[in-house]
């Protein structure tokens, strides 16, 4: 065994929730190992594209050598930083939804919900604790059977990586190092301080007035979720509305919504400048040509992420990459031919399953594709995914303006949860159902669903697209009444009626005269 240990992290507040976390995945004591003479995969980053790489890979018992590098914590953003912290939180925030709207259900709640603030982000850091054991060292060492490196890498020679002060001579090299939340270019905004994903969750104290930068998703999941623990929050975004890269009827419920649940929103805004002040941080804008300024306890920033790539020594290895990552085909190759990448790094997606579905192609791609054959490609991937406001917006595949700039027709079958019966029963009738077809085929193209449960309805769609079911055989699923995923079937049978031509209603009562 080698002596090289790796840095040691802190994770505010080191409570015993924390303590477990880094226990899992990055213990104070780790050593790592010796490396082999050469691996046949080494991936660097152990978020979820490089876990799943790594796991992939050893996993299938056929005696690969693998490493997998990590230099913060295993697990990445997603299970520290991301969507599991995120997620719990969120969780919080609906209950607080829910007491707001008891009335509409005939139920009676205290006036003033009361949020422990503190009790909340206890209960996010024990669950991230809770699941940490699926991303530890221990697991991937030992049922994996992978050496697990902690400690920055960097390319050394078409074959070498260097881990702390150790050389890992590799096969094949897999890019798994994510991305980062983009500081912005804002004068005195350093200066001033500001909370990211990276900071957002070590809070223990609700800021009682907090900016949020950018009305992307990261912005808009986290600014309803504090406003309903009661912070005051305002949402300063460069659109003319928020969560603008989503189907523009969606956004407007969930922008409408904001409005009712007082959320401000400072929209077509540019921040011209911070300034530290004895009040708080003064935040100075223009939006729409009026100039303004609004003072708060805390800044987060949403605004984008940045790719992974510095310190990597890419440019010793021929990999390219530009501001929006490494750059590779449709393969997943690089510029250098025996170096892939996943996840974060290179995608566009940025979501923990295209991380995920990424990697899948790469395994296939870099271990088992001699000369190329039978290479997987990440064009042939039918894309979900899921903005966790409430309501929630889930998409998948293409928008109607996406399908047209390839030259396809397009027919919108639109559903309201107005006409379901179960979200009328629930009363969450602010959605929709909306699928696109390719015109004058039952093909379905792209939908995007607008409800509290969207995100649990929109995998029969995509599994419908994934497997070439179409509107025809969707209306012959029998769907269990009273649920919300009718509107599903709604939309097929409203297909199934434009298919209804004079003739066959002929033929139709013909057939009944005689039944
Ligand atoms: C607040 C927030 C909420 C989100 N919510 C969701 C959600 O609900 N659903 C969803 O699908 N996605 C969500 N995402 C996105 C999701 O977290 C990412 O898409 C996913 O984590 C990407 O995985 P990755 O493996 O590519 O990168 P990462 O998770 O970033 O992992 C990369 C790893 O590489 C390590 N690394 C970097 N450089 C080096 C180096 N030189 N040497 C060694 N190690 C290195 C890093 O420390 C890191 O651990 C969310 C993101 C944020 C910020
Ligand atoms: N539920 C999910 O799956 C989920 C949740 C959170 C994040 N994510 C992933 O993380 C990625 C990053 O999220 P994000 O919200 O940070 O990025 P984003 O790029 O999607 O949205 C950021 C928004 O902020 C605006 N903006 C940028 N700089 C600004 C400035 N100076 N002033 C005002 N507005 C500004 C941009 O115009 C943009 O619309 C997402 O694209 C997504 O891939 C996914």
């Amino acid at each position: 065994m080698s002596n090289s240990t790796s840095e040691r992290v802190i994770i505010p507040p080191m409570d015993e929730h924390n303590q477990r976390l880094i226990a899992n995945l990055h213990p104070d004591d780790w050593k790592n190992p010796e490396p082999a003479d050469c691996y046949d995969l080494v991936v660097i980053g152990a978020g979820a594209g490089g876990l799943v790489t790594s796991a992939g890979a050893a996993g299938l018992n056929v005696g690969l050598k693998v490493a997998l590098i990590e230099k913060h914590l295993m697990g990445g953003d997603c299970t520290n930083v991301g969507c599991v912290p995120s997620k719990s939180l969120i969780r919080s925030a609906r209950v607080v939804g829910e007491m707001w709207n008891a009335k509409k259900y005939g139920v009676v709640a205290p006036q003033e919900v009361e949020v422990d603030f503190p009790a909340v982000m206890e209960r996010m850091r024990k669950i991230r604790a809770d699941i940490s054991p699926i991303d530890s060292t221990d697991r991937f060492t030992n049922e994996f059977g992978m050496d697990v490196f902690l400690g920055t890498a960097s390319f050394t020679s078409g074959d070498t990586i260097e881990v702390a002060g150790q050389k890992l001579k590799f096969k094949k090299a897999v890019i798994a190092t994510g991305a980062r939340a983009t500081h912005p270019d804002i004068p005195g905004i350093e200066e001033a301080g500001y909370l990211t994903n990276e900071t957002v969750f070590n809070l223990t104290q609700l800021p009682k007035r907090l900016a949020i930068i950018g009305g992307g998703p990261i912005g808009c999941e986290l600014a309803q979720t504090f406003n309903r623990f009661g912070s005051e929050v305002t949402i300063l975004h460069r659109g003319s509305h928020i969560l603008n890269k989503e189907d523009r009827d969606a956004a407007e419920i969930v922008q409408k919504v904001f409005q009712q649940e007082k959320v401000g929103m400072i929209l077509s805004s540019k921040i011209e400048r911070v300034e530290s002040t004895s009040e708080g941080k003064k935040v100075y804008y223009t939006s729409n040509g009026k100039q303004g300024s609004i003072v708060v306890d805390e800044i987060l920033v949403g605004a984008g992420r940045t790719p992974n790539v510095k310190n990597l020594n890419l440019e010793k290895v021929g990999v390219e990459y530009d501001k929006s990552g490494v750059k590779v085909n449709d393969n997943l190759v690089t510029s250098n031919p025996r170096i892939f990448a996943v996840g974060d790094v290179c995608l566009s997606q940025k979501f923990t399953h295209m991380a995920d579905a990424s990697a899948r192609i790469v395994i296939q791609n870099a271990l088992f594709a001699p000369f190329g054959l039978g290479r997987k490609k990440l064009s042939d991937l039918v894309i979900p995914w899921v903005t966790f406001t409430d309501p929630e917006i889930a998409h998948v595949g293409m928008y109607e303006s996406e399908a047209k700039e390839m030259g396809l027709e397009v027919n919108t079958i639109k559903i309201d949860y107005e006409d379901v019966d179960r979200a009328i029963t629930d009363s969450e009738t602010e959605g929709f159902v909306k699928i696109h077809l390719k015109q004058g085929t039952d093909q379905i193209l792209g939908a995007t669903i607008v409800s509290p449960h969207a995100g649990e309805t929109i995998s029969e769609v995509t599994t419908a697209i994934v497997n070439g079911i179409g509107m025809n055989k969707l209306s012959g699923v029998i769907h269990p009444y009273p649920t919300q995923a009718e509107g599903i079937k709604k939309a097929a049978d409203a297909y199934k009626r434009t298919k209804l031509t004079d003739g066959t209603r002929k033929l139709l009562g013909f057939l009944n005269k005689f039944s």
